[in-house]
């Protein structure tokens, strides 16, 4: 799968924007403030109907203007293209997302036809923030890998929405929570099995990343559900009921699941210098994208310089490359920050933006 095409019209400081890029290797480079990170916004608002950089995209409408408008082309490995679309009215509540011109509620949509895998100088929060952002990573794989996730994970969410609300009421009717704990146990037998079978497939593949970017750590992923590994779903629940009344939420279940990152018994967190948190952060990335087998993903890789000293900017681009995905990374400076002999034998293009204008650059005149 890749982006064939793209258009950008109100997006921050970015001038309107016809993008034909690479299908492989896209390197970005422009002084601080240009436009960069925002051409990856763009991309990343059309895989997942958000930014990565604010909850809201109305921070994303460029100053003056009152709507944005993407668009893109996307060619699937089967060769069949889709037309996706987003428009972000200021004065509307909610994006407006369009598949082949047909209007669509959900951005589960958008995220199975252009998938993304982001790396950002942020990605360290993956390891150091709270256990939603693991989960959403994990999910990520879960319902890429398995049709079941969604609709068990919608079902999932519907179930807790509905037994919190009861457990706020200061009566409540015994049959009447028993029912939505048997939705809530059923669907979280589903999410929770997909979490399980993704992360099998994950260990492994996560390892070979890490011995590939030379961190020799003999680093650990270990899951908790959301509840004690000793106990069904069902028995933790059910034992749990009288301080879920008392507190008046669900406290155990797929909701509050973590991946825990370790190192030696301990959080990998309080042991690893940056650099090593950033390398392992960019093989759980490149471990996701290598499993997506049948799909692809597209690679967004912003600031490619920071943290990872020469040789590791090497060995990761060197990885990329390898996987053969689409990729936009970003840089100041591709003289001296991009490993170029790691793209000798891919195809690359080089696009220089300044001041919100993205220009195609001919490599060998401009740049060697
Ligand atoms: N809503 C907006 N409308 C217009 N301009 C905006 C808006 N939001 C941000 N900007 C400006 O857009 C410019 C581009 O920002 P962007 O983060 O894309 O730059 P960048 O090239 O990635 O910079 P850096 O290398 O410093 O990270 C900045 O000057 C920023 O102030």
């Amino acid at each position: 799968m890749t982006l064939e095409r793209l258009d950008i019209h109100s997006l921050r400081n970015l001038q309107p924007t016809r993008w034909q890029p690479n299908a492989h290797i896209n390197v970005v480079y422009g002084a601080n403030a240009s436009g960069k990170t925002s051409l990856l916004e763009a991309v990343h608002i059309l895989g997942l109907g958000r930014s990565f950089r604010h909850k809201s995209l109305l921070s994303s409408i460029q100053h003056q203007q009152d709507s944005l408008h993407l668009y893109a082309k996307v060619r699937q490995k089967c060769g069949a293209s889709y037309r996706l679309a987003i428009q972000r009215e200021r004065q509307q509540e909610r994006s407006l997302i369009y598949i082949q011109e047909q209007s669509v509620r959900t951005t589960a949509e958008l995220a199975a036809c252009l998938p993304i895998q982001l790396i950002t100088p942020d990605s360290l929060r993956l390891l150091e923030g709270a256990p939603q952002l693991r989960r959403q990573y994990l999910d990520w794989g879960a319902f890429h890998a398995h049709a079941h996730f969604l609709p068990a994970w919608q079902g999932l969410q519907n179930a807790l929405k509905q037994r919190n609300s009861l457990l706020k009421h200061a009566k409540i009717d015994p049959s009447y929570l028993q029912l939505w704990d048997n939705e809530l146990i059923r669907y979280t037998q589903v999410v929770h099995q997909a979490r399980l079978a993704y992360l099998e497939m994950l260990q492994p593949v996560f390892i070979q990343y890490l011995q590939a970017l030379t961190l020799n750590l003999s680093i650990e992923l270990t899951y908790y559900p959301g509840w004690d590994k000793k106990y069904e779903y069902s028995d933790a629940l059910t034992s749990s009921r009288a301080r879920d009344q008392a507190q008046g939420f669900t406290s155990l279940g797929a909701q509050r699941a973590d991946l825990r990152i370790r190192y030696q018994g301990h959080n990998a967190l309080n042991i690893l210098s940056r650099g090593q948190q950033k390398l392992v952060v960019s093989a759980l990335k490149l471990a996701q994208g290598a499993l997506l087998t049948d799909k692809a993903c597209v690679y967004l890789v912003d600031d490619l310089a920071a943290e990872l000293d020469a040789q590791h900017r090497k060995n990761f681009c060197q990885l990329l490359v390898q996987q053969g995905k689409q990729v936009f990374m970003t840089c100041i400076d591709a003289k001296h920050l991009v490993p170029m002999e790691t793209f000798s034998e891919a195809d690359v293009s080089w696009f220089h933006v300044e001041q919100g204008q993205l220009t195609p650059v001919d490599f060998s005149r401009s740049i060697g």
